[in-house]
């Protein structure tokens, strides 16, 4: 088998339709029970021989991306060659169209497309497997957007089942330039909440509803329990929020960390008239329509 010059990766975004989070262990993660669903809107990464290693970022968010060794595209493409054994010899070229600090997992798609781009640019024919392991040991989002279509993620969210949804899911997301640090967020739930000592479970409702392709119960049972600390650190969240409730969301929910708005509409076009209410509340930078479930990260 012939070794290419240069691999070429795609992985989506994800929203958390449901977020359940229990109490701080003591490593310093939550247990999760989270409902998973990969979107359309994609990180690419193009890995390309070279005679060392280097990194740039293209997009509208590039200027908020490192570009050394703590980008988690850098840190995949390290992983891979140390399990393999190489020299990391690699150049990768980010093209971000997630939002930075979005609650979507951008920077764990960028590190899942390294993962799958070293591995195809260097032969390494790494198992399914191992690469799930390190994209645990990049994330606990990671392993998810290597995955994609809607999956039940639970200890720090790594590890998954997939879930049967059927029906197309036409997302409004409202974005925000400022992000919110995840740490942060997570600082603040345990600040507010008291989550008793029981580990959060999957909302079986919602799996109900995925199943059964209905869309207006996939509404009703959107939930996060980081919204309320979300909302604390942006208040003008709500304002968001409530924009897609008047504009007849059949939900509208913050989305893991945030402070993406993801409001979900009863068709493309619908998606498209909830995106303009959110975007006339004044409070978002940007809004795109997206749909899901989308397949985890391919090579182009
Ligand atoms: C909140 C979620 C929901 O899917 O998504 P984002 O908002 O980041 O997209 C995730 O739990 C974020 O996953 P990810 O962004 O990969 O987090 P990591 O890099 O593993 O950890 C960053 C920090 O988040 C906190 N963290 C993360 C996962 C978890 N189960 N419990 C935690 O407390 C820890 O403070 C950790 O130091
Ligand atoms: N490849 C990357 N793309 C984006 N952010 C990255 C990347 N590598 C490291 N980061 C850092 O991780 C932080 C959050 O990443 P991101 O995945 O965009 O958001 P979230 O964790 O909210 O889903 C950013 O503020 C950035 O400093």
């Amino acid at each position: 088998m012939s070794i290419p010059d240069a691999v070429t990766v795609r992985a989506p975004g994800k929203l958390n339709l449901s977020l359940g989070v229990g109490r701080r262990r003591p490593d310093g993660f939550h247990p999760l029970a989270t409902v998973f669903q990969a979107v359309s809107v994609y990180e690419e990464v193009t890995a390309t021989a070279a005679d060392a290693m280097s990194l740039t970022v293209e997009g509208a968010d590039a200027d908020r991306v490192p570009t050394d060794e703590s980008n988690l595209a850098w840190r995949a493409a390290l992983l891979v060659a140390q399990d393999v054994g190489m020299e990391p010899l690699v150049r990768l070229h980010v093209r971000k169209r997630v939002p930075v600090a979005g609650g979507m997992a951008g920077g764990s798609a960028d590190a899942a497309a390294a993962l799958l781009a070293c591995d195809a640019l260097w032969g390494a024919g790494l198992s399914k497997d191992r690469l799930v392991e390190l994209a645990a040991e990049l994330g606990s989002d990671v392993p998810f957007v290597l995955l994609g279509h809607t999956a039940v993620g639970t200890q720090r969210g790594d590890l998954l089942s997939p879930a049967l949804c059927r029906g197309r899911y036409h997302w409004a997301l409202a974005t925000r330039r400022a992000g919110l640090s995840t740490a942060d967020v997570y600082r603040r739930f345990d600040e507010l909440v008291d989550p008793g000592t029981r580990d959060p479970e999957p909302d079986r409702d919602l799996l109900v509803a995925l199943r059964a392709a209905d869309l207006a119960a996939v509404g009703r049972c959107l939930g996060n329990d980081l919204q309320a600390a979300a909302l604390e650190l942006a208040p003008e969240l709500e304002r968001t929020l409530d924009a897609a409730t008047r504009a007849g969301a059949l939900g509208a929910v913050v989305t893991g960390s945030g402070p993406t708005v993801a409001a979900l509409g009863r068709s493309r076009r619908h998606a498209t008239e909830l995106a303009t209410a959110m975007r006339a509340a004044g409070e978002a930078d940007q809004t795109l329509t997206v749909v899901g479930p989308v397949a985890g990260a391919r090579a182009q």
